[in-house]
């Protein structure tokens, strides 16, 4: 991370809840002074001031970033706190549907915005996030939300706000349905007899260990499926199931991701 200007101007946290606060974790374990970090949030968790960021404070003149992480129904009520430092500063929303059309007109048109979709691996260092800048953002401050959002995992740049709604739904939402098969994973243990405590355990690393096999392994997933699949054997029962082109995954997952993206264009409205 470009430390040296944060630490020197300061990171402004508007809203430090489950997101602001994953990123906030990977920041501070990353090296991030927490003396640089201003955060503001009406019920701040204990955590916040263990770790020694100031809450609530008065602002500082010019921080090098102010993240926007409040709900996006919140959004309006929260901005007024931050709009005065338009002109100063660099503003990231990570809200979803939250246009860069609609920060724009609560922080004026000159405002420097970028809008951003992370996820919450970005607490252990393994997110990734897409940004995408308005007229008012210059490589430096782009590069500068790259070096911040790097610290916490891989970044991507959009070439279109209207990808926003489709990486919402993939990546900004994804962990939550992995964390679901996990669940389901372990109860479909369980139901073969595991206690219950076991089948949690071996979900739980299963899904751990293949998406950290899926990242780091040279072969593709399918390649990486196929490995597992052993002709006639148990995988392939499995799969049977699981890729039938009417009830299986595909459909499923084509579904919910256009569900997340549809609901992501209705916030933005
Ligand atoms: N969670 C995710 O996985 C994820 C991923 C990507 C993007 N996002 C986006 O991140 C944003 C936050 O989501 P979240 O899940 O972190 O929600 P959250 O846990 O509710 O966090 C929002 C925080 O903002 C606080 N807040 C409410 N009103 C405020 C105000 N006027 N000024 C300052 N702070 C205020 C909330 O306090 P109270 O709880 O006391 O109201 C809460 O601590 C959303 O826009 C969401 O779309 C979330
Ligand atoms: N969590 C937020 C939501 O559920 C945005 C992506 C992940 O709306």
């Amino acid at each position: 991370m470009n430390q040296d200007e944060i630490s020197e101007r300061g990171l402004v946290l508007l809203g430090c809840g489950k997101m602001g606060g994953a990123m906030l974790k990977g920041w501070l374990a990353g090296g991030l002074p927490a003396a640089s970090v201003w955060v503001i949030d009406p019920a701040p968790a204990p955590w916040l001031t263990e770790a020694g960021v100031r809450v609530n404070e008065e602002l500082p003149e010019a921080p090098a970033m102010t993240i926007l992480a409040v709900k996006p129904q919140m959004m309006g009520d929260a901005l007024p706190q931050v709009a005065a430092l338009s002109g100063r500063t660099v503003f990231l929303s990570i809200a979803a549907g939250t246009t860069i059309a609609t920060l724009e007109a609560e922080l004026g048109g000159e405002a420097a915005v970028i809008r951003a979709m992370p996820n919450t691996p970005a607490a252990v260092g393994r997110g990734i996030t897409a940004i995408i800048g308005n007229q008012a953002v210059d490589e430096g401050a782009l590069s500068l939300a790259e070096d911040l959002l790097g610290a916490v995992g891989q970044t991507v740049r959009l070439d279109d706000e209207a990808q926003m709604d489709a990486v919402t739904a993939v990546s900004g939402s994804g962990p939550a349905y992995v964390f679901h098969l996990i669940e389901v994973l372990a109860a479909a243990g369980e139901a073969e007899g595991l206690t219950p405590e076991l089948a949690m355990a071996l979900a739980r690393a299963t899904v751990g260990g293949a998406g950290v096999l899926a990242e780091e392994a040279d072969e593709t997933p399918s390649e990486l499926r196929v490995n597992v699949t052993s002709p006639g054997g148990t995988t392939q029962a499995a799969l049977e199931v699981l890729m039938d082109a009417e009830t299986g995954f595909p459909p499923l997952l084509k579904r919910a991701v256009a569900a997340a993206a549809r609901r992501s264009r209705e916030l933005g409205q």
